[in-house]
C-alpha cells in the first residue's frame, strides 16, 4: 500500500496522489488471537489494530490471524497512514473471506470508513486520483501525472487528521465556493495538460482549507516562499498536514530537500516519486 498525499491545495477531499513511501502487510497463519506485530510505534497490536478492525467491519467471520506489518509512512503527518491501513484491511477481509470484491467496491468501502475518498482512491489505484464523493457513491478518475518529484518536509510532531479537521468551518460563502472550484478545476487542468507553473500557481491558490489551518502549521507559509527561488512549482499542506508538500522537477527536487534541511533542522525531508501502481496483494509459498 502507498502513503498518499490528499489535496494538493485546492483539492480538498478530492484530490490525491500516491507516493514511494510503503506499508507492507504479511498474513501468516491462524491463531487464537489477532496478533498485529509491526514497527510503528503507539499502535494496537491486536483486533483493534485498524487493519484488523477495518476487516472484521468487512468479513466478521474471519478467523483470527497472525499478521506482521512494516510501514515506512510516517503516522498522523498528513500521509494518509490511515488511509493505507484501512485499504490493507479491506485487502485482508477480501481475501480470506474470498469476497472477490472490485476495486470500485474496494473504494466504496474505504471511502465509507474514512469518510473522504482523496487518499484511499490512490492507495487503490496509484498515480493522481480526482474523486467526488456524495455521502453515497464516489467517482474516481485515475491520471497520470508529468515526471514530477513530490518533497516532502515531514514534521517530528503528530497532527491527527480529526483535530486539524476540528478548525474548518462548517460553511463558505457562496462567492469563496466558486473561487475555490475555479481553482480546483484549473489545477486539474493545468496538471494534466503538463502546465506545471499554471499548477503551481493553483496549487498555492487554495480557498477551502489551508489559511484555516495555517495557524497549527505556521512554517507552511516560510517554507512556500523559500522554496519557490529553488525551482519549486507549488507548496501545500499535504492532506490534514503537518507534512509540507513541493512539487518539483526531478532535476531540482534534491537540492530543494537539501537546501530546506539547512533552515529546518528538526524534521525530515523526502524527496519522492508518484506509484503508478496502487495497492498490490501477492500470494507467498
Ligand atoms: N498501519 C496502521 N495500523 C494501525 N493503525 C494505524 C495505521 N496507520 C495509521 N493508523 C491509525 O491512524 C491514525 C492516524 O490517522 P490520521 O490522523 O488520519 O493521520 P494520517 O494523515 O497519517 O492518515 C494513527 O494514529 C493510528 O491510530
Ligand atoms: N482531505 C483530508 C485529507 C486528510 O489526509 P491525511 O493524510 O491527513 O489523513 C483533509 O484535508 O482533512
Amino acid at each position: 500500500m502507498p502513503a498518499t498525499s490528499a489535496n494538493l491545495g485546492p483539492g480538498f477531499d478530492s484530490i490525491g496522489v500516491a507516493v514511494d513511501l510503503y506499508l507492507t502487510v504479511k498474513v501468516l497463519g491462524e491463531s487464537k488471537t489477532w496478533i498485529v506485530e509491526h514497527n510503528m510505534g503507539k499502535v494496537y497490536h491486536d483486533e483493534r489494530n485498524l487493519i484488523i478492525s477495518t476487516a472484521l467491519k468487512v468479513a466478521p467471520t474471519i478467523r483470527p490471524h497472525k499478521v506482521i506489518v512494516n510501514s515506512d509512512i510516517p503516522l498522523a503527518r498528513g500521509l494518509g497512514s490511515s488511509s493505507s491501513a484501512i485499504v490493507a484491511g479491506i485487502e485482508i477481509a477480501d481475501k480470506l473471506a474470498n469476497l472477490k470484491l472490485t476495486k470500485q467496491q474496494k473504494l466504496e468501502i474505504a471511502t465509507k470508513i474514512e469518510g473522504h475518498p482523496d487518499n484511499v482512491a490512490p492507495a487503490i489505484f496509484g498515480n493522481l486520483v480526482v474523486s467526488s464523493y456524495n455521502g453515497n457513491s464516489v467517482t474516481s478518475v485515475v491520471a497520470k501525472l508529468p515526471e514530477l518529484r513530490f518533497v516532502a518536509y515531514v514534521p517530528e510532531e503528530s497532527l491527527l487528521t480529526k483535530e486539524s479537521r476540528e478548525v474548518l468551518p462548517d460553511t463558505l460563502p457562496f462567492k469563496t465556493a466558486i473561487e475555490g472550484s475555479s481553482v480546483g478545476n484549473t489545477l486539474v487542468a493545468a496538471l494534466m495538460a503538463g502546465e506545471l507553473a499554471k499548477a503551481g500557481k493553483m496549487i498555492e491558490a487554495d480557498r477551502f482549507h489551508e489559511r484555516y489551518r495555517e495557524k497549527l502549521v505556521p512554517y507552511l507559509k516560510d517554507i512556500r516562499k523559500l522554496a519557490h527561488p529553488l525551482g519549486v512549482y507549488g507548496t501545500y499542506l499535504s492532506g490534514a498536514g503537518p507534512t509540507v508538500m513541493m512539487i518539483a522537477q526531478e532535476k531540482d527536487a534534491t537540492l530543494v530537500a537539501k537546501e530546506l534541511s539547512k533552515r529546518f533542522v528538526t524534521g525530515k525531508f523526502f524527496v519522492m516519486k508518484v506509484d503508478d501502481v496502487g495497492c498490490e496483494t501477492k500470494f507467498l509459498k
